[in-house]
């Protein structure tokens, strides 16, 4: 037995969610590049789930569930109140899903059913409590949703209790797009082998935060923005930029392990990017970016990844930095949840073997004769 370190190249499932080919990322076959132009959020969510997009009928029934579901229990309210105010943002949400399971009578039904309704109330959900989050750590009231609007609609209204900009919410439903699915990277990894135990929908979603939290992971959109509040504006970039390469620290938002000619949802953010700084009179952001990429790209070979334009996209809508890896959250959890009722559709426990590298023959020695 041979072991492969993180797993390189290895094939562990098959999946007809997304795909990433040559490059190309697929939802359900469909190329990302169309989907980001054309379709909502809610729409890739229903595509995601059932396989295919929805007529009017469908989109509008998803849409009034979704209306629906969207309130949290007050009990949850109560528990977040009494975190810390200081807290890890993605903590607090993979405390607060993990505990959300306790308010569901059907969190334990592991019918068809009762986990497609189970998908759509977490969806509906995971925007309210990154809200209620955001709020009540900065000492406020957490805001209601509102009926029959998006879900980047209402995320933004519940985290102000202000109408969004329409551009603001459609950045935001774009870049909910393009975090939707991502084939089997380490947090969807995550919840199909919790789910593959046949434990519940609620504790594959928990893994799966806890996966995402990581800066190598969902994590590196905050830890971009670290870097980038770091640097002393644009003529500071080459400074900072050399002397992370040259001490051989890694540059957040670079590099992938599937992609090695760029990834394709990089574009659609660094357009995002450069449209929110010219709206708002100020590209600062977008400008240090470029150059950053510039450098890495000739001195290291690595592209920017999905993470590293959302950074300055998310600031310009002027989120706060420790809730974009909530974002990432609230639109991943669409994928993470295809996945898991695609495991259960056809499930084996996920249990590979490891390459033991430790002592053998050890003999037992009595704890009084133990140097
Ligand atoms: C949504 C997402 O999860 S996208 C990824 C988000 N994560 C990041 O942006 C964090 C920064 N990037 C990285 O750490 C990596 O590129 C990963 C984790 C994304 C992919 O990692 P892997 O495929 O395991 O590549 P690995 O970390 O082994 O790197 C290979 C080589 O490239 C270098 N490298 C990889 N990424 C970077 C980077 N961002 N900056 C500088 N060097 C890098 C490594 O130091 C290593 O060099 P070495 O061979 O001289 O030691
Ligand atoms: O696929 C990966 O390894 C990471 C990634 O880009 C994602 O999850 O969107």
């Amino acid at each position: 037995m041979t072991a492969t370190k993180g797993l390189e190249g290895i094939v562990a499932t098959t999946s007809s969610v997304s795909s990433i080919v040559d490059g190309v990322l697929t939802y359900r076959g469909y190329n990302i590049d169309d989907l980001a132009e054309h379709a909502s959020f809610e729409e890739v969510a229903y595509l995601l789930w059932f396989g295919k997009l929805p007529t009017k009928a469908e989109l509008s029934s998803l849409l009034s569930d979704l209306s629906d579901y969207a309130s949290i229990p007050e009990a949850l309210v109560s528990q977040i109140k009494l975190y810390p105010k200081d807290l890890n943002t993605m903590a607090a949400l993979r405390s607060a899903v993990s505990a959300l399971a306790l308010y569901d009578e059907s969190a334990n039904d592991m019918s068809r059913e009762a986990n497609v309704k189970k998908t759509i109330k977490l969806q509906a959900q995971l925007p309210t409590i990154v809200a209620a989050i955001a709020r009540i750590r900065e000492g406020k009231e957490p805001i209601a949703p509102l009926k029959n609007v998006s879900i980047a609609h209402n995320f933004l209204y519940m985290l102000t209790g202000k109408e969004p900009a329409e551009i603001a919410v459609k950045a935001l439903d774009k870049a909910l797009v393009l975090h939707a699915d991502h084939e089997l990277n380490a947090s969807t990894f995550a919840a199909r082998v919790t789910v593959a135990t046949l434990s519940d929908i609620y504790s594959g979603v928990t893994s799966a935060i806890g996966a995402l939290k990581g800066p190598l992971h969902g994590g590196a959109n905050e830890a971009v923005m670290v870097m980038l509040s770091e640097i002393n504006g644009k003529d500071d970039v080459d400074r900072y930029i050399q002397n992370k390469l040259d001490n051989k620290v890694k540059i957040m938002g670079f590099g992938h392990r599937v992609y090695k000619n760029g990834d394709p949802r990089a574009k659609h953010l660094q357009k995002m990017s450069y449209e929110l700084g010219q709206m708002n009179g100020d590209t600062t952001l977008y400008d240090m970016s470029v150059r950053i990429e510039e450098l890495v790209v000739s001195q290291k070979g690595l592209k920017p990844n999905v993470d590293f334009y959302s950074a300055s996209v998310y600031t310009m809508l002027g989120i706060a930095r420790d809730l974009f890896t909530p974002i990432f959250a609230i639109s991943r959890v669409s994928g993470w949840t295809a996945h898991i009722l695609e495991q259960y559709e056809d499930n084996r426990l996920i249990r590979p073997r490891a390459e033991y590298t430790g002592p053998v023959h050890q003999k037992y020695v009595a704890i009084s004769s133990r140097i």
